[in-house]
């Protein structure tokens, strides 16, 4: 990629030509493409990152998902494309766009190395096995909205007594299999991870580790959360308003019968410690 072919500022451009290629770069607000991308995992609570980073004043986010790294025919849309996606920016701030189907692509690590090599990334971890049911809930309710038949999970998960590894919600807990793919090209120290389970019940520390790994001051406060009871979740004070996640984030899982839980669990366990020593640090999972 060469910087000045695309109409955007990368944040990579020598300081010495940023007023020459870009007047604007010290007073008006431009796009940017941006220095942080939230790459998953789907269902691990990407949505609530993303709206709580926006509670700081230094960043700004991409609302809607994007899907350019993973999805051919936004790829071919070229840089152009990307970038008219992001908002409006200060030169301070971070601009962050959250993908989830980022982490699970196989071209996604490539071609966000060949954009920035020195990219920082957030991938955010929940409970492997949680994950398979909120993933489940998800296509549940999209199905039952449609009038479309639905299986129990149990009877999706379970194939002739094995767990079926063939079940897209399951590749998709696999989160070692997922890394190894990301880190043929980027360091481990690029990445963050965040704690999704912890950041259900504490927002705030997992955001301080955040804002640590961004270089940015500590400016989200205890302030911007309150708990809200008929949700059952945070919900936040942005700029004088009060805003919760939608009906779509907290969703109520169905009851998942014990045994085949537990071999799920069991299926996940080897993966899930394959996961651990690759980040070096552990989860408390299934
Ligand atoms: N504050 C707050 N409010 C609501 N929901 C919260 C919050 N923090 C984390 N979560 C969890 O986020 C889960 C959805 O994850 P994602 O946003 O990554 O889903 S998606 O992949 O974009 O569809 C969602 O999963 P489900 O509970 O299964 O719906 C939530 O558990």
């Amino acid at each position: 990629l060469q910087e000045n072919q695309i109409n955007c500022i990368t944040g990579r451009i020598p300081l010495g030509q940023r007023g020459r290629l870009f007047p604007s770069f010290t007073s008006m607000p431009v796009r940017r493409i941006p220095q942080t991308i939230i790459v998953g995992v789907r269902k691990g609570g990407t949505r609530a990152l993303l709206e709580m980073l926006n509670i700081h004043p230094d960043i700004v986010v991409a609302k809607s998902e994007v899907h350019f790294f993973n999805l051919d025919e936004n790829y071919q849309k070229g840089f152009d494309w990307y970038c008219a996606q992001m908002p409006l920016s200060q030169p301070h701030q971070l601009t962050i766009e959250k993908t989830p189907g980022y982490f699970a692509s196989l071209k996604a690590p490539e071609r966000i190395h060949s954009m920035n090599s020195s990219i920082k990334l957030l991938l955010i971890v929940r409970d492997p096995a949680k994950r398979v049911i909120s993933d489940y809930t998800q296509v549940l309710h999209n199905r039952k909205e449609r009038h479309k038949p639905y299986q129990p999970l149990e009877e999706i998960l379970i194939h002739n007594g094995q767990v079926n590894t063939n079940y897209k919600a399951v590749q998709r807990s696999l989160y070692d299999v997922q890394l190894s793919n990301w880190l043929q090209f980027f360091q481990l120290n690029q990445f963050h991870i965040v704690d999704g389970d912890r950041l259900i019940v504490d927002p705030l520390l997992e955001l301080r580790k955040v804002e640590t790994f961004l270089g940015l001051p500590p400016r989200i406060e205890p302030s911007n959360f309150y708990f809200n009871q008929t949700k059952g979740f945070f919900c936040l004070h942005l700029r004088g308003h009060e805003k919760c996640l939608d009906h779509s984030k907290g969703r109520p899982h169905p009851m998942v019968n014990s045994t085949v839980l537990e071999q799920l669990c069991a299926y996940l366990e080897e993966h899930n410690q394959n996961f651990f020593s690759m980040v070096g640090r552990t989860f408390k999972w299934c």
